[in-house]
């Protein structure tokens, strides 16, 4: 029986002519048995795997060709809720995109980050309804963020709809690497509404979120030659934590509201910029003498927008296209300055030895043309929203097309310090909001220009040298402000009498050369005279 068992299987694989091809149904169950038989002690050991394995493999089978759409249409009818998941990019992925977009961006890590803005709008929602939480240090910005431990539940209810959260970690297909997830559940009525409208919700949230607990940045740019390079890096920053608000801004209240006010609308009309197709972004010029608050100023509307900033030093850009390279990897909500536009470029140069509309300054190849064109046109493409503020301390300067309204839509003059910029300086330093010596400071605001910064550095003095009495500290502040006054009037007086000293000589050497003409005609008449004779 053995033997013939044997002799079958060889004989099919024989006739198979070397491929391994056996011809199964040439088994018979009484052969199967004489194997099954002859392997002896062996079989007890196989056939309980077997036993396992074979109908296991048999159901999946079956599962998958014929009862998972079914299955599927059945546990909808009874468990009718729907998950998504929205993974954590993971670690290697993470890191990637992150250096990619430090670099192209400057720093802010930006783009597809669905689950990082999930995770925000959940720990802004979580903390107060989850039982374990976990606190991780936030990447940017201040302090620790809240979210849920893995397999937690928190219920988020929208337009009265449910929605179930859940943060969890699995193993990924194909086993290995783990991946986290927040794991969104909610009833399949709910789907459109959850698509549409619930997770674009969560993200814009969440973006707002991530956005307001960053912590703020001070760009400048880095000399061309460094982005040249495929490892470029146009820019450079700090954390930017300037204490200046409009709050102690010292400057005309209804100036300063109309600012407030004109930023406010800016911000709020994004749609409106959309529905025009304009670039959504504004321009702000803001000129005075040196120590009257233009930077100050930037500052202040900074940290009223919660924006960035980039302060472009322009004698470092060598050409239009480094400068249009430096400008496309600015972000959006942020401000772009150019300071001192007058003096890091010769606006009013030679025109007769430049091509029309160059900007010339250290070297910079930098065109007005480009600025504009820039200023006008780029941003539109980037979508996001924009400030661009110049600062100067002669408008007389500048080039009109580098002025006009529509590019620049606010001119702004920072002017000396007069009595309703004092207040603001008197709260800021000495925390006094009226006092009977007021009245002698804004005598001495009112006739000399004397600009807030050198107000505030008398009021720092005064603070100095009288501690925390206020009458004292005014008291030094009308001295110093007096001695100011007539070192103004000193200096005014010098200047007054240099020129009128320049005009004397000028006027002088003219005669001198009108008395030589003279001379020349008078001796050339004696020639005549000579002649006649
Ligand atoms: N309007 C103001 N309100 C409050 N502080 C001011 C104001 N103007 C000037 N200061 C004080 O004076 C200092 C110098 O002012 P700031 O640098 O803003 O002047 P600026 O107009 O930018 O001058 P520059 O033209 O030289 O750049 C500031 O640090 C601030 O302390
Ligand atoms: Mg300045």
């Amino acid at each position: 029986m053995a033997a013939t068992a044997a002799e079958t299987a060889a004989a099919a694989t024989a006739t198979a002519g070397g491929c391994r091809v056996v011809r199964w149904r040439r088994w018979t169950f009484a052969s199967l048995g004489a194997l099954l038989s002859n392997l002896g002690p062996v079989w007890f050991l196989v056939a309980p795997l077997l036993a396992a394995y074979a109908p296991r493999r048999l159901l999946l089978t079956y599962f998958n060709l014929v009862l998972r759409r079914r299955a599927r249409r059945l546990l909808a009818a009874v468990d009718p809720y729907v998950t998504v998941d929205i993974p954590d990019p993971g670690a290697a992925d993470a890191h990637q995109q992150y250096y990619h977009h430090r670099s192209r961006l400057g720093g802010r890590r930006a783009g597809d980050n669905a689950y990082e803005e999930v995770k925000a709008y959940l720990s802004a929602a979580c903390s107060s309804e989850a039982r374990e939480l976990r606190a991780e240090a936030a990447a940017e910005g201040r302090g620790l963020v809240v979210s849920m431990r893995d397999g937690q539940d928190v219920a988020d209810e929208f337009r009265g709809a449910t929605m179930w959260w859940s943060s969890v970690d699995e193993e990924q297909q194909g086993g290995g690497a783990r991946r986290r997830s927040q794991r969104l559940t909610f009833h399949q009525l709910h789907r459109r509404l959850v698509v549409d409208e619930y997770l674009p919700h969560v993200r814009r949230r969440g973006r707002e979120l991530l956005f307001h607990n960053r912590r703020r940045r001070l760009y400048t740019n880095n000399k061309s030659l460094s982005y040249s390079s495929v490892y470029h890096k146009a820019w450079s920053y700090v954390n930017f934590d300037h204490p200046t608000t409009f709050e102690t801004l010292a400057m005309e209240p209804a100036k300063k509201a109309a600012i407030m006010d004109d930023l406010d609308a800016f911000r709020r009309s994004g749609e409106f910029y959309r529905r025009a197709g304009k670039p959504w972004k504004r321009g702000y010029l803001l000129h005075g003498p040196p120590g009257t608050g233009k930077s100050t100023m930037i500052a202040a509307m900074a940290n009223y927008l919660d924006y960035d900033i980039y302060d472009v030093e322009l004698t470092m850009v060598s050409d239009n296209n480094d400068l249009r390279k430096l400008l496309i990897e600015t972000t959006s909500k942020s401000i772009v300055i150019i300071e001192d536009i007058d003096c890091s470029l010769d606006l009013t140069g030679d025109r007769a030895t430049r091509r029309p509309g160059e900007i010339r300054g250290g070297g910079s190849m930098v065109t007005l043309s480009g600025l504009l064109n820039f200023i006008d046109g780029l941003w539109s493409a980037s979508g996001g929203e924009r400030v661009v503020v110049f600062t100067t301390n002669h408008v007389e300067k500048l080039d009109p097309a580098l002025i006009r309204r529509g590019r620049m839509d606010m001119h702004i003059e920072m002017s000396y310090c007069r009595a309703a910029a004092f207040r603001t300086l008197a709260k800021n330093y000495l925390d006094v909001d009226a006092h009977h010596l007021f009245d002698a400071v804004d005598d001495i605001l009112d006739k000399e220009d004397i600009t807030p910064a050198d107000v505030a550095e008398c009021l720092m003095a005064a603070k100095r040298s009288s501690d925390s009495d206020v009458t004292s500290s005014l008291e030094f502040l009308v001295d110093e402000l007096n001695k100011r006054a007539m070192e103004n009037a000193k200096a005014v007086a010098e200047a007054k009498a240099r020129a009128e000293a320049e005009a004397e000589a000028k006027a002088m050497a003219d005669d001198d050369s009108e008395e030589d003409d003279d001379n020349y005609s008078d001796d050339y008449t004696d020639d005549d005279d000579y002649d006649d004779d």
